[in-house]
């Protein structure tokens, strides 16, 4: 066992844990006012006319932007999860979303690189606009929450990309909760389409 990591002490302290709850629900409204309503406009018309969605991203960043895969595929849009073995290729028209806080992760870069060389349109969601990720996508979603190697707390208390990883979570929900109201479609329809195999 090492010595550098301890994992939580002996106890869990209940103030700690309530200071945390509060940082980071204050952390999430900060981004929450920090992005821009108009590109996240211009993305969900995107994919509302794409044949296909498709996501991408890897460790929690690609864990979030599966449950938004998921709520897309609710409102019966056609939806893949990039390495699922059910996925298939990328066409004219298409939209991958791309998840990747820092921007550089190879495996995102080069589905994104792909895709748009197939005719595809990339919808980028990173803290950095000015990265390999951004510079390949047709709409760049920027959260301005940490990097996931920014150690030193400057713009999120959370460890490593916790606050970019929570922040895509709460705003993909907002995008197909706005979607999905002005469908004016029913939950009840919706409902047809969650899985019944579970
Ligand atoms: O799982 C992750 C890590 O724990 C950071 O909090 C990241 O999502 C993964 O490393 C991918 O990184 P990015 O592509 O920079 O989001």
């Amino acid at each position: 066992m090492t010595d550098t990591v301890n994992p939580g002490g002996d106890t869990l302290n209940p103030p700690l844990f309530n200071y945390a709850t509060l940082a980071i629900t204050g952390e999430v409204d900060r981004i929450r006012r920090g992005v821009q309503p108009a590109a996240w406009a211009r993305a969900g018309a995107m994919l509302l006319k794409a044949p296909a969605v498709f996501t991408v991203g890897t460790g929690r960043s690609g864990l979030a932007l599966q449950m938004a895969a998921m709520r897309l595929m609710h409102l019966g849009l056609s939806v893949h999860v990039v390495g699922e073995v059910t996925a298939p290729a990328i066409g004219p028209d298409d939209v991958l979303i791309a998840a990747s806080g820092s921007g550089t992760t190879k495996r995102v870069v080069q589905a994104a690189e792909t895709a748009r060389k197939q005719g595809a349109n990339v919808v980028a969601l990173t803290t950095a606009p000015d990265s390999p990720l951004a510079s390949v996508s047709t709409e760049v979603l920027v959260i301005p929450a940490a990097d996931k190697q920014d150690f030193d707390g400057k713009v999120s208390d959370q460890y490593a990309g916790s606050l970019f990883e929570q922040s895509v979570l709460l705003l993909t929900d907002a995008l197909f909760h706005a979607l999905w109201r002005s469908s004016g479609t029913q939950a009840t329809e919706l409902w047809r389409l969650h899985a019944n195999l579970e």
